[in-house]
């Protein structure tokens, strides 16, 4: 039985271990004295001699040997029983020392506590009731001490050799790292706290000092938000979260974009707090570069560089999901070439091939940058062209047989080449992709059969349309050098007065097969080919030359009004034309008059906002035509130097019945007199309409009623309507004028 007043001495350095063992022996009624080396242990057991010592045997500025030697050396503590409790000196030659010391027990750690208190129990009780003799030093002090520094000299020894081999163990693994990072193309980088990069291995020296967030700027965003790699990253910096393999666009030196492939996780100090990020980093601008490259010519044609079938399809594809969204027409031109086979068997393979990339690069002359162009088979080539008329389509196909008319020379020998080519159009002929290819393919076999080195659409309808289309193009060029356009002339009359305040001037072609050819048939087409700035020319010309001549025979026509094209109002030279007219014949500025349309207004309002100001400045009035189809800004309106609003015929045919004509009509009266602008109403056939405008205090009007349009000479002996606006026999309209 351990008696209660047993003191017991711990002598251990390691305080986990001494708190245990202090817990347990005071748990079971022992007095513990505490010492964390032997020099403690001494002092204390001089204090209060101790019933029993238990030390541990590796301890700092006294060791277990020394402590027990000391005990042992000492005439009032010699008796006391002395236990070594050690982990680290565990040889056999440590426990022959210790019991050579004079110790009583060499107990080897891990033990039960329960056999360690079973020990110490009996080793106090033995030594209190003098069972055995007090262990004295086996060997003399000099053995003694000589046996400690074996001990010491083998521990510090085998602590050494555990040293040597925990440093080539790390030296080790280091190489292994450094190996492994040599190796690979990733580069390693370091953020401080404030995330800015202030270590880089290698990679692209720009990055030192960046911000990490300020690379997400450069990082392509992607169309999905869902998965837009900028705002995960950024997310991830944020809440101090790894990311991984972020993809990011980089400029480096020499304005080269680099493509970097950038991964990072935060870390800490032992308290845990964040000091920053580290990663790897990885160039991969030439890896993209690869997968472009790769992209290529998967859909590119070796050869010629064109576009490949398969890419073909796609571009069809999405061209005709652009042609459904913007309601426009999708014509493709299938071109082949003409007995290429027999060219190139007879001259061979690579010649054949110098012949198709001069094809190819003739065809490519003649399309713009937004038509796309491929090839699709040996001696195939494809075109896609996005217009609203076909006629652009059929354009560039003569374009094409033209580029043919001069030879290749291949190999010092000048070739003649031509291609056969078929169109189809979208949404004329199919809505389908495949089919519109298949319709031109056949539409380019028709083309063939007429004797090859033509076109030919798929629809015969297209196909009248477009040759009608070519022979008015082709005709109107000579129809201006040869003087087969003619100007008619429809007066003007003021309401109030009913006095000739002009004429408008309409064009007429007089064609030599066909006989009279309006203007609704001619205008469209010499707008699409540019001809309409030659023709607005000609009218101005014209037109001042017919006021000369007036002049000269003593009838006097106030102003003539000339029609002028978007496409002639757009080029700013116009009005350097109407001064060239007026100068040409010495014609006053304010005896010419130019009508624009409303839509001519509203689609270029900024570009030709200061082409009307300047003609204005000059003296030319200026007339807005159609006006109410065009639903104009009232801003515009009122600030654009317009003289005169005509008010479209659609308006005027309704205006002595329909009330919401007369509504418009009303309107358009009000918005004139507001903005100071004179008002005409165009298309008045009768004398009720007449009635009406005059009514509603509309300006002027112009109309079969007061003339169809007429030649210069039938203008002399026009004469105005009779007086009041009424048909002999009926009364007039009652309408609200207020
Ligand atoms: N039903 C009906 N029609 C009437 C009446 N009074 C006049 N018209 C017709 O209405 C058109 C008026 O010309 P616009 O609106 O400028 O419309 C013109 C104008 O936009 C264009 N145009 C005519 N001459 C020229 C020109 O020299 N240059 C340009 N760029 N366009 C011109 O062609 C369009 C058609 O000209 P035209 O066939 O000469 O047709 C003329 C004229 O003959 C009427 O009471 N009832």
């Amino acid at each position: 039985m351990i008696n209660h007043e047993s003191i017991v001495l711990i002598a251990e350095d390691e305080e986990n271990s001494r708190v245990l063992l202090e817990n347990t022996l005071s748990a079971v009624g022992y007095r513990v004295l505490s010492a964390s080396n032997g020099q403690e242990a001494i002092a204390l057991a001089k204090t209060c001699t101790p019933d029993i010592i238990v030390s541990d045997i590796l301890m700092p500025v006294m060791d277990g040997y020394a402590l027990c030697r000391c005990i042992k050396k000492d005439e009032a503590l010699k008796q006391v029983p002395f236990i070594f409790y050690t982990a680290t000196y565990t040889d056999r030659e440590d426990e022959v020392l210790a019991l050579s010391l004079g110790a009583d027990r060499f107990i080897v750690k891990p033990v039960e506590m329960q056999e360690l208190l079973r020990i110490m129990e009996e080793t106090i009780e033995s030594s209190s009731k003098g069972k055995a003799s007090v262990r004295e030093p086996q060997l003399p002090d000099e053995q003694l001490e000589q046996m400690h520094n074996e001990r010491l000299q083998s521990k510090l020894n085998n602590k050494l050799a555990e040293l040597d081999s925990e440093r080539k163990r790390l030296l080790e693994s280091e190489q292994r790292f450094r190996d492994y990072a040599e190796a690979s193309s990733d580069w390693f980088w370091e953020s401080d706290r404030d995330m800015v990069i202030t270590k880089i291995t290698s990679g692209p020296p720009e990055l030192l000092f960046f911000g990490l967030s300020g690379l997400a700027k450069r990082i392509e965003c992607a169309t999905d938000p869902v998965d837009d790699p900028h705002q995960g990253y950024l997310e991830s910096l944020r809440q101090k979260k790894a990311f991984q393999d972020v993809i990011l666009e980089f400029e480096g030196s020499n304005q080269r974009l680099l493509t970097i492939r950038f991964s990072g996780k935060p870390y800490y100090d032992s308290h845990g707090e964040f000091q920053g990020y580290r990663g790897v980093g990885r160039d991969m601008t030439e890896t993209v570069a690869l997968i472009h490259q790769i992209e290529y010519l998967a859909t590119h044609d070796e050869l010629t560089g064109l576009p490949n079938r398969s890419h073909f399809w796609e571009c069809l594809n999405l061209a005709l999901s652009r042609a459904r969204l913007n309601v426009c027409r999708l014509s493709l031109l299938f071109i082949d070439v003409d007995h290429f086979k027999r060219i190139n068997d007879t001259l061979g393979h690579d010649a054949g091939d110098q012949l198709l990339q001069e094809i190819a690069a003739r065809i490519r002359r003649t399309i713009r940058e937004h038509d796309t162009i491929a090839r699709i088979g040996s001696d195939e080539f494809v075109l896609l062209i996005e217009e609203e008329y076909p006629s652009g389509a059929h354009r560039v196909a003569l374009d094409i047989l033209k580029q043919f008319e001069a030879p290749i020379l291949v190999r010092e020998q000048r070739i003649f080449v031509t291609v056969s080519i078929g169109l189809s159009v979208y949404p004329d002929d199919t809505q389908q992709a495949k089919m519109l290819l298949s319709y031109a393919d056949l539409a380019m076999y028709r083309a063939k059969e007429q004797g090859r080195n033509s076109f030919q659409y798929f629809t015969d309808e297209l196909n009248l349309a477009a040759h009608e289309w070519l022979s008015i193009e082709n005709g109107l060029h000579q129809a201006l050098e040869r003087n087969e356009l003619f100007l008619l002339y429809q007066p003007q009359i003021d309401l109030k007065s009913r006095r000739l305040i002009g004429v408008e001037a309409l064009i007429r072609w007089r064609h030599p097969e066909r006989g009279l050819i309006m203007p609704d048939k001619f205008i469209p087409i010499a707008e699409q080919s540019g001809l309409i700035v030659n023709l607005g020319r000609w009218c101005l010309d014209t037109a001042c030359r017919q006021i000369r001549a007036w002049d000269s025979e003593n009838f006097y026509v106030p102003r003539v009004a000339v029609n002028i094209s978007a496409r002639h109002v757009r080029n700013s030279r116009i009005s350097e034309d109407v001064c060239a007219a007026l100068a040409a014949h010495g014609v006053e500025p304010g005896r010419i008059g130019i009508e624009i349309t409303e839509h001519t207004l509203l689609e270029n309002v900024d570009t030709i906002s200061h082409t009307l100001n300047d003609m204005h400045r000059r003296g030319t009035y200026l007339a807005l035509d159609d006006f109410g189809t065009g639903y104009s800004s009232l801003g515009y309106l009122k600030l654009l130097p317009v003289d005169e609003l005509k008010i479209d015929r659609s308006f005027i045919r309704g205006v002595a019945e329909r009330d919401d004509d007369i509504a418009i009509v009303k309107a358009v009266i009000a918005l004139g007199k507001t903005l100071g602008k004179k008002v005409l109403a165009e298309g008045v056939e009768n004398f009720e309409q007449a009635g009406v405008l005059e009514a509603l205090g509309c300006d002027a009007i112009q109309g079969y009623l007061v003339a169809k349009p007429l030649s210069s000479v039938e203008v002399k002996s026009w004469t105005a309507p009779p007086l009041p606006f009424e048909e002999p026999g009926q009364a007039g309209t009652v309408i609200d004028t207020a």
